[in-house]
Parts: C-alpha cells; structure tokens; sequence
C-alpha cells in the first residue's frame, strides 16, 4: 500500500500535522517500532498477529478444507471471527457464494437458511474463545436446520478455536475437522490466519498471494514514518487525533472493499477505543456516500478526517456517447475515470475547506494487494496504539454486556443483569 499524507499538513489541513511535528513525533515511532519488533520476535501477545506472513500455514488450512465439498460457504462467528473472512470473499473473486452469519437477528437467520441449497453448503464456525453466545446459537440453528434436511452437518463443518472452550469440545465429540485460532493473535487481527484464509482455500482464492503481499508490507516496516507507509498512517491518524480530529471516516473507492472499511472498524475501534482516547471509525463507500456523508465530513463539526482508499488499477465499463442535454460530457468516457476524477474532487474538496484527508492506494484488488493493505492497516494499529499508549491488544469493556446478557437469558447469576431491569424511563411514544 501507499499513503499520501500531504493533506494532512498544516499548509492543507486546520489544524494540521506540522513537518516538524512529524519529525518529531517520528523519533517515537522509532521507540515503538523497537518495541513491536521485539513482540514480533518474542511472538508476544498481540504483537504475534505481525508475524503471521511467516507463521501461518497455507498447506495446513487447505489439509483442513480439502474434505469439504461445497457451492456455498456460511461463516458462522461474529467481530474478528467472521470480518477478515468477509472482507477477503468480497474482495476476491472466489469460486464459491460466502455468506456471514454475524449477529441473532431471526428474521435474517431464518431467510439466509432457508434460502440456501443446505445439502451444498459447509459452515466453517470461528470463535477464538469457543465461548461467543451469537456464535454458538447461530450454530445450533444452523445445524438443526441441516439435520432437518436430512443433511450430515458432521460432513460439511469446518471449526477454528482456541485450546479450550464449548467449539473445541464440540469438534473432538463429533471429530469435526478443526484449525486452532494463532497463539496470540486477537480476532481483530487474525484475518491472515486460520480464522479467515479458510474462505479463500476453499473458493480457489490465492492463500500464498495474500501472505506474500503482507509480507511485502512486513518487509516496509522500518523505525520510521517516513518510510513505512503503515507507520506513516497510524501516525498521522494518531497526531490529528491528537489535534481534534476524533473521528475517522475509512471511505474505500471500490464495492469489493466496502466489507474492508467495516473490517477496519473493529480494528480501529476495539484497539484504540480506551482509556478516554480513540478515533471513532466511520463506515463509508466511495462515490456513494459523497450524496450522504461528505457534507458532513467539509461542513460539519471540524472532528473528522477522511481515509480515502482506491486501487489505481481495475475493470472499466465505457459511458456510450450522448446528446442528451448537459450529458455529453460524461460520452466517451467510462465509469473508472467518473470514479477516479470523484476521488480526486473529493480529496481537494476536502482540503479546500480544511479538512485533513490521507490517501491510501493498492495497485488493484487482488490477494497480494489485499494481504498488504490487511497487513498495512493491523502494523497502523499496532503503532498508533503505542503511541496512545494503551494497551492495543485487549478489549475489556465488553464484557460488562455480555454478562448482562448471560444474565438476563438465565445463565448465570450477574449484577450486570440487574442494572438492566433499573433502567431510566422517560418514554414518548
Ligand atoms: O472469536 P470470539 O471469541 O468468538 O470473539 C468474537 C469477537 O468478540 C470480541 O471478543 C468482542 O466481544 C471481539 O474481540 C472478537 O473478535
């Protein structure tokens, strides 16, 4: 990946990130460049997540798929378990349909098995914990929804967990083809793990393409902002936070990155999200949410800086000329250069008015590119955590909801679940 940062200068941007303050800011970077590396080494907590490019096992995930035969993939998890693996089918061109069943909504849960050829169809169900209520009732559903159609779920059920937990135990009683979840790596960053490369063994998706291209970005992560374009965007998102600019609106210029910005979400949000500080990830699509989100974003309070993402290289569909009235412009040209001239109008429009905005490109959407920007955006993370100095890899405050929920369902006695039912009323309906 490559990343543009002048328009987040001070010359651009009000207020902006000064040259010097970036040099400065850079003899920290190099600190904590020393201490990730160090954790990369040590495959510390959180920090092992850096070193999957080398440790991940391409030959092991696809010994795991092999037995499965399938037109139709349903990833069961939620958060880290199920993002990394949406964002790679959306992305990549794979052999096989990729549906998440990431949340309890009934109606959605209902609909998408009922509409699925369950006889063709393989549940790969991730949870790190093994533990995940959203995970593991999805799963009951789905499982009783195959064995009611007289499908063998045993035959078609692929599971990635931790050592311990209710999956696991699961797994080994109806001996389920099983990959254990990477030691010390957190959900958020397990996309190019055991978790998410499932999807693309199974859909013919280039596994070695993804982890080379984030090892090509492994290999840019030198002690310096000026040189690793990841070290380049945690700092610089990190310093206008620093400067007032709290939220963060990841705004990719290709449909098949749409599920990358919602990836990045979790990412950013769950790592960097504590102890006061943070940058709030907004979710947006580019040239789509120029018509709801943009007047916001150059006109709204002066909290929000734009991530602009787009693949300098990609199919093209041509404009046919025209002679409709005020049209003829847009003849002859195609709706690649309409989105690349948005992007770069949405960029100067942005700056024009202040507003800081980084560039991040990849040459195309393909795995190599695609393992780099993953990779890129976790080592961003990484740094930016150590700048904010919190502890990047845990993500205690959401916890307090789970028990409250456990609670609630029965299961198990929480104070959590109390403070549900004394909950403040003012009510106009
Ligand atoms: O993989 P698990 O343990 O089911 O957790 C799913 C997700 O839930 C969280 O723990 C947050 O509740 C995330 O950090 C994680 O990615």
């Amino acid at each position: 990946m490559e990343v543009d940062i002048g328009n987040a200068l001070g010359s651009v941007a009000t207020p902006g990130v000064s040259r010097g303050s970036l040099e400065r800011l850079d003899e920290r970077v190099a600190d904590a460049h020393e201490r990730i590396e160090a954790g990369i080494g040590d495959r510390e907590h959180g920090y092992a997540a850096l070193a999957l490019p080398e440790t991940a096992d391409p030959d092991a995930i696809r010994a795991a798929v092999d037995p499965i035969d399938c037109d139709t993939l349903l990833v069961v998890g939620i958060g880290g378990s199920a993002l990394g693996a949406a964002t790679i089918a959306d992305a990549l061109d794979l052999d096989i349909d990729v549906h998440t069943l990431d949340n309890v909504d009934p109606d959605h849960t209902r609909t998408l098995l009922d509409s699925l050829d369950l006889s063709r169809t393989a549940l790969h169900v991730v949870s790190r914990s093994g533990t995940t209520a959203e995970t593991l009732a999805n799963f009951l559903v789905a499982r009783e929804a195959m064995e009611s159609a007289g499908v063998d779920w045993t035959e078609r059920t692929l599971v990635t967990t931790g050592e311990e937990g209710n999956l696991r135990g699961l797994a080994e009683r109806h001996d389920l083809p099983a990959l254990d979840v990477p030691a010390g790596v957190p959900g958020r960053f397990s996309a190019l793990s055991t978790v998410a490369l499932p999807v693309a063994a199974l859909g013919g998706g280039d596994v070695e393409g993804l982890l080379a291209g984030a090892g090509a970005e492994a290999e840019g992560l030198t002690g310096s902002l000026f040189e690793s374009p990841a070290y380049a965007y945690g700092a610089t998102t990190y310093a206008l936070a620093q400067r007032g600019w709290r939220v963060n609106a990841m705004m990719p210029y290709a449909e098949s990155l749409e599920t990358f910005a919602e990836w990045f979400a979790q990412l950013w949000a769950e790592s960097l999200g504590k102890e006061g500080v943070g940058q709030l990830p907004a979710r947006a699509l580019g040239a789509t949410d120029q018509h709801s989100q943009l007047q916001l974003y150059r006109a709204g309070p002066r909290d929000a800086m734009v991530s602009l993402v787009r693949p300098r290289e990609r199919g093209d569909v041509s404009i046919p000329e025209t002679d409709l009235e005020g049209l003829s412009y847009l003849g002859g040209s195609s709706l690649g250069e309409l989105l690349d001239a948005e992007f770069e109008a949405t960029e100067a429009s942005l700056a024009a008015a202040g507003r800081p905005n980084v560039r991040v490109e990849i040459d195309r959407v393909d795995a190599h590119e695609l393992g780099g920007l993953l990779y890129g955006m976790e080592a961003a993370c990484v740094l930016a955590g150590e700048l904010y100095l919190v502890p990047t890899f845990t993500q205690p405050a959401v916890e307090w909801g789970k028990r409250a929920a456990r609670g609630l369902l029965g299961g198990g006695e929480f104070e959590e679940a109390a403070a549900v039912e004394e909950k403040e009323r003012l009510v106009v309906d």
